[in-house]
């Protein structure tokens, strides 16, 4: 596949583009450590068979709770800023469902720099996200494999939205199992992207997926 534009050497700060910034560093250990226990939550309430009491014990806490956290939010497109250990800057998005750090919706994946090339993280998903008994639900999957696509460009200085993904479910994917997810650019042209990622358990791969994301229209890096 023809190369035909060149990833942008250094991005923009989003603030240029009225988008707030807010350093992973600065991300208090307090809320980081609240996102993991809203996520037990989340998981304990999906599956609980506690009485009438309880349930409603836990209703006051969790609305107490949300109360006390509702008077000051970040706004919506918040970006979050990522440094890599080679001193290269990224930028995510604050409450990404898939990635996102204060996002307790989101599972907890954590993509890193492969020795290879490409970007792989090890992840584990609880019942919270079961489609079928005890499997992965596909559009979870799907949601997965779009997000570390869409990383592995941005990780080659080449972010860009999904104009198009295919997905391919090879073998259910269990919850509660250790998962291994890669993914990586396999071409460009002009402003489009080609990028590829698997998920995997055990060694075998689960799903995989394609997809052509289209490189944001940035100021200076003589796209199109
Ligand atoms: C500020 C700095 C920091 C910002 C840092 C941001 C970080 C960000 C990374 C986050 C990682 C998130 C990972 C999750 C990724 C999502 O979830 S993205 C959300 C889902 N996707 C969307 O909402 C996209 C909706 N679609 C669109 O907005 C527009 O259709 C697109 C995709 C931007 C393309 O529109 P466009 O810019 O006008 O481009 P267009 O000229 O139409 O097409 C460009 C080329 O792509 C081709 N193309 C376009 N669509 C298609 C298609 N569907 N099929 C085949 N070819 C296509 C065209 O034919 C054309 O090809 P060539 O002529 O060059 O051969």
């Amino acid at each position: 596949m023809t190369v035909e534009t060149e990833p942008v050497a250094e991005l923009p700060d989003p603030r240029d583009f009225g988008l707030p910034v807010v350093g992973e560093e600065e991300i208090p250990a307090e809320l980081t450590s609240l996102v993991e226990e809203v996520r037990t939550l989340v998981d304990a309430v999906a599956h609980t068979r506690a009485g009438a009491e309880d349930l409603a014990a836990a209703r006051t806490a969790v609305a107490e709770a949300a109360s006390r956290l509702q008077g000051d939010r970040h706004d919506i497109g918040t970006m979050v800023r990522h440094t890599w250990p080679d001193g290269r800057v990224e930028y995510g998005t604050l409450a990404n469902i898939v990635a996102g750090p204060t996002n307790a919706a989101a599972p907890p994946l954590r993509l890193e720099r492969a020795s290879g090339g490409g970007l792989h993280g090890g992840f584990r998903l609880n019942g919270v996200y079961q489609g079928p008994p005890g499997l992965v639900h596909g559009g979870w999957l799907a949601a997965l494999l779009d997000q570390a696509l869409g990383a592995a460009a941005g990780a080659e200085g080449m972010p860009g939205l999904t104009a198009n993904l295919d997905v391919n479910y090879r073998r259910p994917t269990p919850v509660e199992a250790p998962l291994e997810i890669t993914a990586r650019v396999t071409g460009t042209e002009r402003r489009k992207v080609f990028v590829a990622a698997e998920i995997s358990h055990d060694g075998e791969v689960t799903a995989e997926g394609t997809a052509l994301m289209v490189r944001l229209d940035l100021p200076g890096d003589g796209g199109a």
